[in-house]
């Protein structure tokens, strides 16, 4: 098999069930799911509770024997359902950082931090041991309490401990399963940064799950959005928020407005297409794949609450404003959030403090055609 420079895992059609039937149909945990891990990156799974998350990681370590697909990582097939190929979780170029951190209790810090050199496939002697857990024990700040046991170390040492000792076994690949979700939000925060900062520096690949988007998009590269099993959506952090490809991700990642469309048609000597809606008809330049949707019904057109422009005059209506009446305005220090009901459609929208406006008033509304997007699913 020819070894693979580019990618650290390739998987191709992943399905994996549990052996659970709905009447005379298998039900999958897992669907055809297919996407690359490149060498060095920050690739997330993210998607609400029982999206498949977890059994796609537990298939990439070897845990779960996947039902159909292919798993191939650093150039060798570990999984390979027609062939019948499965290579045991130790014997994958993997280390697994889970949610509970996985360290012994019995165990001193050092004597955790070293273990994946004495037991692990990339195995050491000597001295030689001893050293390299300390070094990466002085990195992760760890090292005053090299002695200690390792159930006298915070939640949060421990999470760096699990961490430490994960990157000692040498793995291609650093899986982690919720790493941060025992902690309070401030240390979730700070260890999210260290967590990235330790993967750029030791250039190794990770393969993350979490159903936090913040988290998703504060670490990664690449995330992976799931739903029912299936991808909706890879792409870079920005793309996802900027262009998402259906009302899922749209509504998942961030708040959105999603407005039901009742046709579109494309923009005459233009791009862009003109969908109907409830509030009027609504110029959309932005479209999720690059591309012009030309006629066709349903669908909605998106559009984020920082998008969403408020005037407090409505007196002199431009030809793409339309009325709204403010149902509730919420002062956040930087911006007021309002929600608002136009022609019987709810819609969130962030405005400038100065705006001054009340519940009951009405105001101009208006959406910036450059980020409004039509998602015809
Ligand atoms: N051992 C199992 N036996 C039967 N069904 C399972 C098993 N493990 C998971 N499932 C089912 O598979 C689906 C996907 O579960 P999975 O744990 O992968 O989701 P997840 O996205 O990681 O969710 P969460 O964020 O809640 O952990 C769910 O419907 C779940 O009930």
């Amino acid at each position: 098999m020819s070894k693979n420079p580019v990618n650290s895992i390739v998987i191709t059609e992943l399905r994996k069930s549990y052996e659970r039937t709905t009447g005379a149909e298998t039900t999958y945990a897992i669907d055809g799911v297919s996407f690359d891990v490149p060498k060095g990156r920050f690739v997330t799974l993210l998607g609400p509770s029982g999206c498949g998350k977890t059994t796609t990681l537990r298939c990439v370590a070897g845990l779960e024997r996947a039902s159909g697909g292919r798993i191939e990582m650093g150039g060798q097939m570990v999984f390979d359902a027609p062939r019948k190929v499965h290579v045991r979780p130790e014997d994958r170029p993997i280390a697994m950082v889970p949610q509970s951190y996985g360290i012994w209790p019995h165990m001193t810090v050092i004597d955790n931090a070293a273990f994946p050199m004495q037991h692990g496939r990339n195995r050491r002697k000597g001295q030689d041991i001893r050293k390299r857990a300390m070094g990466m024990l002085e990195q992760v700040g760890l090292d005053a309490m090299a002695d200690r046991w390792a159930t006298q170390l915070s939640g949060g040492q421990q999470q760096r401990l699990a961490f430490a000792r994960a990157l000692l076994g040498d793995p291609e690949v650093l899986l982690l399963d919720e790493p941060l979700s025992n902690l309070d939000a401030k240390l979730r925060a700070k260890l999210r940064q260290e967590l990235r900062s330790f993967q750029a520096q030791f250039g190794v690949t990770a393969l993350y799950v979490t159903h936090d988007q913040a988290e998703a998009l504060a670490l990664s590269d690449t995330v992976i959005v799931m739903n029912h099993g299936h991808i909706e959506q890879i792409d870079r952090p920005e793309r996802l928020y900027d262009h998402p490809r259906s009302s899922f991700v749209a509504d998942f990642i961030g708040s959105a407005n999603l407005i039901p469309v009742q046709d579109v048609s494309p923009r005459r000597g233009g791009s862009g297409v003109i969908a109907k809606t409830d509030v009027g008809p609504v110029l959309c330049l932005r479209s999720p794949d690059g591309e012009d949707h030309g006629a066709g019904n349903g669908g909605f057109v998106c559009v984020r609450p920082e998008n969403v422009e408020v005037r407090a005059d409505t007196s002199d209506l431009a030809e793409d404003e339309f009325l709204g009446t403010v149902e509730s305005c919420e002062f956040l220090g930087d911006r007021l959030e309002l929600v608002l009901r136009a022609a019987d459609v709810p819609l969130t929208a962030f405005a400038r403090p100065s705006l001054g406006c009340r519940p009951g008033d009405e105001v101009a509304v208006r959406f910036d055609p450059s980020t409004t997007s039509y998602l015809p699913h």
